[in-house]
């Protein structure tokens, strides 16, 4: 393993401008990754606040794994065919980039953070006017953090006019300044105004898309609403995030800063993980609450097992991610019955989706294969998309879309951006939303939409 010292990094940006004044090229992206001390990586997140870049968090349910990103080295974006358009656009940087890192550890060396709209063809509105439809960036300092070891990697868009001695100064003064800070500063956050928006129309959405499924138009549609908070300062990210990590286990905690807005939140829902090819999906649909003790808990997940409406939400989900993880993978297998998936406030039925990857298919595949779900649009897709798109009242922008990342080895990982709002200063969305099949009730409906803000609220000052 050579790693690389301080004084090669001035060596290898003089190389960089060198090449890049000969090539003729308009950039040269040189990525450089090192092993650097034990740090946290919501206090690097909150230290970028001093750079005055924009910030991107993940961490991944149940391992020990979390990235922080801070300002952009290259970004990419799409208007049309965005998947496909994304995927050239990496093959593109991936095969100009310069890359340094002797590890092994997915998620470091040369990686993209990004998301994109639930729905590209649904009408946008001013509320997401921050966010591309479709966007991932290349962040210029990445902490990787896996197992208690950290990794930072510095990404570099070099061009003819930069000066070695400046940058690799600036460098270190960014990096000096990102590995500063101890703790966060606590500044108490209260909902002064908590507001639904339309619930007695949302109610009768959830009434039209059951009388649609009992007339065979559609299977079932998944229905979200918003509730818009006021608080009492401008939010805190990095708190809520670290709120978020400490309350809701099972689940990604994920942020992604556009301008003056954040998306945030903490999703139970993976879409798909590649790791040296193998794939794991997960189908998470049907719902029940907590219960209070061991037992009652243990009593509602068994009823949620035997509920047929829940199984039925569930098995829509299980064999359409069956069918399109199969088109792109080897050994597919799907164990025959979900198990539960506890949460915080919330239980889920749950079935593990796993394969190998067949040569020549990417992450991008899989996104672009499985997105939406059922769990999020519903059965079969063109039809309820089409329900969701004339009769939601949401802009759900990147509510219920994959969030996630890709390293340049085809390593990645995306969640589906559940349990999330977006925060803009004072004001916050949140978002949240249910599969409706044919015996739904709109105020069961309703109240479960109402646990699934929980997580949110909580860590903006509301009741948990
Ligand atoms: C759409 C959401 O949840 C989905 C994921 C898990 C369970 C769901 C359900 O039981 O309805 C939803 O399909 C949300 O939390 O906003």
């Amino acid at each position: 393993m050579i790693e690389v010292q301080e004084q090669q990094v001035e060596d290898i940006l003089q190389d960089a401008i060198q090449r890049i004044t000969t090539s003729g090229k308009d950039f040269q992206l040189v990525s450089i990754t090192k092993k650097i001390q034990t740090t946290n990586p919501v206090h690097f997140f909150e230290a970028a606040l001093r750079l005055n870049k924009e910030r991107v968090f993940w961490t991944s349910a149940k391992e020990s794994f979390t990235m922080t990103g801070v300002g952009n080295a290259f970004e990419m974006d799409a208007n049309e065919n965005r998947f496909s358009f994304i995927e050239s656009a990496w093959e593109q940087l991936r095969g100009q980039a310069v890359i340094y890192n002797p590890y092994e550890v997915p998620g470091t060396g040369l990686v993209s953070l990004g998301g994109m709209d639930f729905d590209p063809e649904k009408k946008r509105t001013e509320l997401w006017g921050d966010f591309p439809s479709i966007y991932f960036t290349v962040p210029e300092y990445l902490l990787t953090k896996f197992e208690n070891e950290c990794y930072l990697t510095v990404n570099i868009k070099i061009t003819k006019e930069d000066h070695v001695i400046q940058l690799s100064n600036q460098i270190r003064n960014d990096e000096r300044i990102l590995l500063s800070l101890k703790e966060l500063e606590k500044q108490p956050l209260e909902i002064v105004q908590q507001h639904d928006i339309a619930p007695d129309q949302w109610k009768q959405i959830v009434q039209k898309a059951t009388e649609e499924i009992s007339h065979d138009q559609v299977d079932k549609v998944v229905l979200a609403r918003e509730v818009r908070l006021k608080l009492n300062r401008d939010v805190n990210r990095a708190a809520v995030i670290e709120k978020l990590i400490a309350t809701q286990s099972n689940s990604y905690v994920f942020a992604f800063e556009q301008k003056n807005s954040c998306f945030i939140g903490a999703s139970p829902e993976r879409l798909v993980k590649i790791k040296n090819k193998e794939l794991l999906s997960t189908c998470l649909a049907g719902t029940a609450p907590r219960g209070k003790t061991n037992e009652q808990d243990k009593k509602i997940a068994n009823a949620l097992m035997q509920d047929m409406k829940n199984r039925q939400e569930h098995d829509f989900v299980v064999q359409m991610i069956k069918q399109g993880v199969a088109k792109y993978c080897e050994q597919v297998y799907v164990p025959e019955v979900p198990i539960i998936y506890p949460l915080k406030n919330l239980q889920h039925l749950y079935t593990p989706v796993t394969g190998v990857l067949k040569q020549g298919h990417s992450i991008f595949d899989i996104v672009s294969q499985l997105h939406p779900t059922p769990a999020l649009g519903g059965l079969p897709r063109t039809a309820s998309m089409l329900f969701i798109r004339e009769n939601e009242l949401l802009d759900r922008g990147w509510y219920g879309a994959p969030v996630g990342w890709f390293d340049y080895n085809e390593n990645g990982e995306f969640a589906v951006a559940i349990r999330s709002g977006l925060i803009q200063k004072d004001e916050a969305s949140l978002f949240a939303g249910c599969g409706v099949v044919k015996d739904s009730q709109p105020e069961e409906e309703f109240e479960e939409t109402r646990i699934k803000f929980a997580p949110m609220l909580s860590v903006l000052g509301g009741e948990s």
